[in-house]
């Protein structure tokens, strides 16, 4: 155990003054802990840190070698030891290793290449098939950016259940719609099977050779070429699916909106690396976030985070975020493989605003259950609706973070309840919430790819903290091998609940 460790544990076990006396006696704290940058206000000054125990995150990272871990993903060196990778995202959109980077131009070049082609067809839609990180950025993307698109229309199917192409495939004109194909490892039972399924349904209506009309976008090129996939967009092993919409992975939002928001999408990112590359540490806002992460999962205990985006074109936001922070960070054993000695990712939870504060918020105001609240909101509408709807929108998202914080006394209470005490202790609030706010000037590509590039890097700070592998997800296996014994009639691997479940309905 590092000082700084045992430091943090110490601040931990002491009770923090309330939020409100830390604002009060540190005149400093908004400046300290809000960055704009990239035309993104993000203010941590509602999260329980004091300059001490942020001091304390510092010297912690400074122990955990946060400069230098940081140093290996730019560099290019291995920071993915259970798979013996690099983490190579970053190349896509410009920075890392000089070889990365030329792989994954070249693979953008044959990306943009059949992005003007298929746009300067006569194509209505396209159909994307993959699951995970092979669905789940270009889904947000093209849910947050692509209703003004002037491309084909996109739709991503993911889900085994017959129901996903069910619904999918009656909005398709089967001659005037072209199918990627996305699995980073093409081996993916559920997106081959789906393949699989609308081959037979191109065959059906005529197109002898469905095949061949399609768009692999894969690592394992030479699988989807044995598949007889009719194009093939490669990317590198060392881009892992979480963090793979900056590839072709990406390619139905290029379709749907063009090369220039593709560009503009990975100059937004790119600006993020350089940001998370050579802004001071106490400045940083990727560094500041995951540090109040860590803080937050991993001293204070708090296994829950909620997201809630005050803007409809962020609502899968909360989705994608669960995947990038759990499947990154929800670890037990270090990249040494010792058992970890604390909490690691929280449970990221939550859901759009106004939506969410008349469902799920009683719980955030007074459940027994607390963790660190992160609200978002655009200052410019993304839409021509009265500006009514945009003020009401804003002020509700301000307003929460404020009264999570502020809450409301007993005695306050007491005076709203004409003196009922049962009542008041009903109405009253415990306040000194934790909660933080993203406010982004405008939701455009730029924007769009410097914030997502702020959570991956945010991942990445906490995962360096708490010595864990943030690039693998072995923990996703076991499930599908069983799986797989399952449809095959089970044997007598399976204990007696699953042994029923399986005879009572599959066949
Ligand atoms: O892209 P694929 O190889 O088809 O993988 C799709 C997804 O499935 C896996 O089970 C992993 O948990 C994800 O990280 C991955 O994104």
């Amino acid at each position: 155990m590092t000082h700084a460790d045992s430091l943090l544990r110490d601040l931990a076990a002491t009770p923090l003054p309330p939020l409100a006396t830390l604002f009060d006696d540190d005149p400093d704290r908004l400046a300290q802990l809000t960055v704009d940058a990239l035309g993104i206000y993000f203010d941590f000054s509602r999260l329980a840190v004091s300059a001490e125990i942020l001091a304390a995150l510092q010297a912690r990272a400074a122990a955990a070698d946060l400069a230098g871990w940081r140093a290996r993903l730019f560099d290019g060196a291995v920071v993915n030891p259970s798979e013996n990778r690099a983490a190579t995202h970053m190349a896509e959109r410009g920075a890392g290793a000089a070889a990365a980077v030329a792989a994954a131009d070249a693979g953008q070049l044959a990306m943009r290449a059949l992005v003007e082609q298929v746009r300067a067809e006569d194509v209505t839609d396209v159909l994307h098939i993959g699951i995970g990180g092979s669905a789940l950025g270009p889904a947000l993307l093209l849910d947050a950016l692509g209703r003004d698109g002037d491309g084909p229309r996109c739709h991503i199917v993911a889900n085994i259940d017959g129901e996903a192409l069910a619904r999918a495939l009656p909005l398709c004109d089967p001659q005037r719609t072209r199918v990627i194909i996305v699995s980073k490892t093409f081996t993916t039972t559920e997106t081959m099977t789906n393949a699989a399924t609308v081959m037979d349904w191109l065959q059906r209506h005529g197109i002898a050779d469905p095949r061949a009309r399609t768009i692999a976008v894969t690592a394992a090129p030479e699988k989807a070429a044995a598949w007889g996939a009719g194009a093939v967009l490669p990317f590198a092993e060392t881009v892992g699916g979480r963090y793979s919409l900056w590839s072709a992975v990406g390619l139905p939002f290029a379709l749907r909106c063009g090369w220039g928001d593709w560009q503009a999408l990975h100059d937004g990112a790119a600006a993020m690396d350089a940001h998370f590359r050579d802004t001071a540490m106490t400045r940083n806002a990727p560094v500041l976030a995951g540090l109040c992460d860590v803080w937050a999962a991993h001293y204070q205990g708090q296994q829950v985070r909620g997201v809630f985006a005050y803007d409809e074109r962020l609502r899968m936001l909360p989705a994608f975020l669960q995947q990038l922070e759990m499947e990154s960070n929800g670890k037990r054993v270090t990249r040494d493989g010792a058992p970890v000695d604390g909490p690691t990712a929280a449970v990221t939870w939550g859901g759009t605003g106004t939506d969410a504060q008349h469902a799920v918020f009683q719980l955030l105001h007074q459940g027994t259950v607390v963790g660190p609240v992160e609200f978002l909101a655009v200052a410019e509408p993304g839409h021509a609706m009265p500006a009514t709807h945009h003020q009401q929108l804003l002020a509700n998202c301000f307003a929460q973070g404020a009264a999570l914080m502020k809450g409301r006394s007993p005695e306050a209470a007491l005076a709203l309840s004409g003196g009922n005490a049962r009542l008041a202790a009903a109405k009253t609030f415990p306040g000194n919430r934790p909660s933080a706010t993203l406010l982004l000037e405008r939701l455009d590509p730029f924007t769009l790819g410097a914030l997502l590039a702020f959570y991956e890097h945010r991942t990445f700070v906490g995962a360096v903290l708490l010595g864990i592998n943030p690039f693998d997800q072995w923990g996703v296996e076991l499930g599908k091998e069983m799986a797989s014994a399952a449809l095959a009639g089970g044997g007598d691997g399976f204990d007696p609940s699953t042994n029923a479940l399986m005879a009572r309905a599959l066949e």
